[in-house]
């Protein structure tokens, strides 16, 4: 990872094999580059969440003014109510009223949750229509913007409908951040804890100098993209090597969906990364200082470290369908050494209610039958 820092603007080049290549923009003031991209096309449709609207007319009236198009906003709840069926389905009806056709343009302007949405939409919009990812979040920039993974939540889980749809291009505005809740960082910051263990422990010096991430907010930021980058540019379609960038993630989404999804992304994955810190422990060969360091830090940053005790069987049954079980066998991402993550299949069950115990809050895990 090189040690730039960064300056103005930077340009980082996703290059997904076997996809057109795109470039995520870090800057401030970038969000002005959307008129650049969007010229020539007749119709932008701007999805954006309800805290955004002053920002999403902003952004319609320079489209209109600067890029000449015809620029609407489209409303969509705040936050993870987005990512419906119903939401997705009242995007599809708005572009159909505006006529909206294979040269036109969608925008997410948003967290995760409104990114994962529109570029849902936009993949499903006459079998995939251009999308320009504007994260709006610490995550959303680090992350859910960057490589195409979209989709939606049903009651059977966390983002189990969904296409990969790269985008156009990605332009993360760090002023947009500047109205960001402080709970919305720490969230953020789980991701770029992820990023730091599974590929860049430079990243963890950083946070943990400054465990709010202010310090050194435009550096943590960029390296977490150069990571992600990385990672999606040599398996996009997660056939292999991308599902590192699903460190724990297999717990996590079985929390968001035991909670009806009210937890906040980031939360889950930290409870998510100290569980699969402890299974790495245990069954790849985790040094105890890399497994120790993660509740440390994360607790640090002020993340929840813990989760419910009586949960264990309905979380197990929730990660059965976890997108990287295959059949019978479930499967985790798992750490040989800081900076080394790999897949692992089928852990014996007393490796992982073992390592349950270490987030288990309120003594040791139930367990049934
Ligand atoms: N596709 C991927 O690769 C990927 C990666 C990581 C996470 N995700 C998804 O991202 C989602 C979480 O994203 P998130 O953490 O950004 O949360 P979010 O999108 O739910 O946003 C959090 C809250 O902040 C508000 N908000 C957004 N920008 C704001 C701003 N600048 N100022 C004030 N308020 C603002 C939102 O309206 C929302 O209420 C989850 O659904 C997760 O599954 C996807
Ligand atoms: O981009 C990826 O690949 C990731 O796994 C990134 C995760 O942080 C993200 O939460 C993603 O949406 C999870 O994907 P899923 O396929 O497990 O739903
Ligand atoms: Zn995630």
């Amino acid at each position: 990872m090189p040690a730039t820092k960064v300056s103005d603007v930077v340009r980082i080049e996703v290059a997904p094999a076997g996809d057109r290549s795109y470039e995520v923009v870090l800057g401030e003031g970038v969000l002005g580059e959307l008129d650049v991209v969007a010229a020539g096309r007749t119709r932008v449709a701007v999805i954006h969440p309800r805290a955004l609207r002053a920002t999403a007319m902003t952004v319609v009236a320079a489209l209109r003014a600067q890029a000449g198009a015809e620029a609407h906003a489209v409303e969509v709840p705040d936050g993870e109510e987005a990512k419906q069926l119903r939401v997705a389905g009242e995007c599809w009806d708005t572009l159909g009223r505006l006529g909206f056709t294979r040269d036109d343009l969608v925008v997410g302007l948003g967290g995760g949750a409104t990114t994962d949405l529109a570029g849902f939409v936009a993949a499903g919009w006459l079998r995939g229509v251009d999308v320009v990812q504007v994260p709006t979040t610490v995550l959303g920039m680090v992350d859910a913007a960057v490589g195409g993974k979209t989709g939606i939540d049903i009651d059977a889980g966390k983002n189990l409908v969904g296409a990969f749809h790269q985008p156009l291009r990605v332009l993360c505005d760090l002023t947009t951040l500047t109205t960001l809740p402080a709970v919305e960082v720490q969230a953020g910051l789980a991701e770029v804890v992820k990023a730091g263990f599974i590929a860049d422990p430079r990243i963890l010096e950083l946070l943990e100098a400054d465990p709010t991430g202010a310090a050194h907010l435009p550096e943590l930021v960029e390296r977490s993209i150069r990571v992600k980058a990385a990672v999606v540019s040599g398996d996009p379609r997660e056939a292999g090597g991308r599902e590192i960038l699903n460190y724990g993630h297999t717990l996590a989404h079985a929390i968001e969906k035991i909670e009806n999804f009210t937890w906040r992304h980031g939360a889950a994955v930290s409870v998510g990364m100290v569980f699969a810190a402890e299974l790495s422990r245990r069954v790849a060969g985790l040094d105890d200082t890399t497994a120790a360091r993660h509740r440390e830090l994360l607790r640090e940053i002020g993340l929840p470290v813990e989760y419910r005790g009586d949960r264990w069987p309905s979380l197990l049954d929730a990660m059965r369908v976890d997108k990287k079980a295959r059949g019978r066998r479930l499967r985790f991402v798992v750490l040989e050494a800081l900076g080394r993550a790999r897949s692992f299949d089928d852990p014996e069950p007393e490796h992982l209610i073992a390592a349950y115990r270490a987030v288990a809050a309120g003594g040791a895990p139930v367990v049934e039958g």
